[in-house]
């Protein structure tokens, strides 16, 4: 008798009754049903009860809640009352070149032309990155001008573990890492092409990044030597070029992408920052560099623009000092354009993982 309490109910569907009703279920980026792209685990029938994981390959994906809506209304239809779906995520490895212990995607942010905006671009992605659940890290790869330290508002110096690694700091829920927490203002003057090249690559192999999905490198500005050889010794699996309306910066956004081009890193798209100014009185874009050079140079390329940022008067308020932008506003349309940065830039990168191995957990000990 007392077993009987624990027994399960009487199912009101088979397994396979749901599976089939799931195909029902596509992805909008992949264009393929969540069934047969393996998203479906953990099914359990109990009775009216159906409850399943969707395992996606991005904790940030932009289509989560819709998915979510879509596999409860195709597995009700069915006749079944309650229907529980936990929206999971498990961040593939991108193939190829050595890994970074623990990192499992590497987004490097260049630009061609200095004063872009690259860095503030890159902090912005990782904390919209972050916002939308995925584990993330920043590597400030400017040995000359490291801007991270004025970003995040201290230079206090990283320390050394152990085993040598170097233990990055934690900032607003993510590690961040820049030269400038490591190097006094002397010593990166005196750094040659090939010292520089011998610390990036320590800074990303040797630093306890810890469990991340997507790392993120502020390349240093420009596109010579120094960033391709950084390019060329690091597994980047997605290349993103930041220009400005101007001229100038579309020409050298071109050799931005020219560079990924030349180490094989694909590239993802291209960002225009400072696209406009938007009008608080008239609610009207205003193009103030210029409009349209972004969208030709995608066309050109036949990559996305993935995103248009506006010029924000108040990113440089003293009073917002050491506080990242996103993290400063509670809405407007530079927080609206990097939320929407962010489920693109992981809906991209989702796509092309599909069929890339899951990382075992052994994999990201560090
Ligand atoms: N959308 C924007 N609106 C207003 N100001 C911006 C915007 N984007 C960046 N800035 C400002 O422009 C300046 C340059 O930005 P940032 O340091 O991010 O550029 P960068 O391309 O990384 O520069 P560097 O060549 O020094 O690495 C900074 O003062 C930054 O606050």
């Amino acid at each position: 008798m007392i077993f009987g309490r624990f027994r399960k109910k009487q199912a009101t569907v088979t397994e396979a009754q749901v599976l089939d009703a799931l195909k029902q279920v596509i992805d909008p980026d992949l264009h393929r049903d969540i069934v047969s792209l393996g998203f479906i685990k953990n099914l359990v029938i109990d009775g009216d009860t159906v409850a399943f994981d969707v395992e996606l390959t991005t904790p940030a994906c932009p289509v989560k809640e819709q998915l979510q809506k879509q596999c409860e209304e195709v597995v009700r239809a069915l006749g079944v009352t309650k229907v529980k779906v936990t929206m999971t995520a498990r961040v593939r490895n991108a193939p190829g070149r050595r890994q970074i212990p623990g990192v499992r995607n590497v987004i490097a942010v260049t630009s061609g032309k200095g004063g872009v905006g690259k860095s503030t671009v890159s902090i912005n992605l990782a904390l919209a990155l972050l916002r939308r659940g995925a584990r993330v890290a920043l590597l400030d790869c400017d040995i000359y001008g490291p801007s991270l330290p004025d970003l995040v508002g201290f230079t206090r110096p990283v320390r050394q573990l152990g085993d040598g690694s170097f233990k990055p700091h934690q900032v607003y829920g993510m590690n961040v890492m820049s030269m400038g927490f490591l190097l006094d203002g002397d010593q990166s003057a005196t750094m040659r092409g090939p010292m520089l090249h011998r610390f990036v690559q320590q800074f990303l192999f040797n630093v306890a990044w810890g469990d991340t999905d997507y790392l993120v490198l502020d390349l240093p500005p420009g596109t010579g030597d120094i960033q391709l050889s950084l390019t060329q010794n690091t597994p980047i699996n997605a290349g993103i070029v930041v220009t400005t309306p101007q001229k100038a910066a579309l020409l050298d956004a071109r050799k931005g992408v020219e560079m990924f081009a030349k180490v094989d890193v694909p590239v993802l798209g291209f960002i225009e920052n400072m696209s406009y100014y938007l009008c608080g009185k008239c609610d009207k874009e205003h193009h103030l560099f210029g409009s349209g050079g972004g969208q030709a140079l995608a066309d050109e390329y036949q990559l996305p623009l993935l995103a248009r940022l506006p010029l924000d008067p108040t990113i440089n308020d003293d009073a917002g000092e050491g506080v990242p932008v996103i993290l400063r506003q509670k809405e407007g349309p530079y927080l609206t354009a990097f939320g929407n940065l962010a489920g693109r830039v992981a809906a991209e990168l989702g796509k092309r993982s599909v069929g890339w191995a899951v990382p075992s957990p052994q994999a990201f000990e560090v």
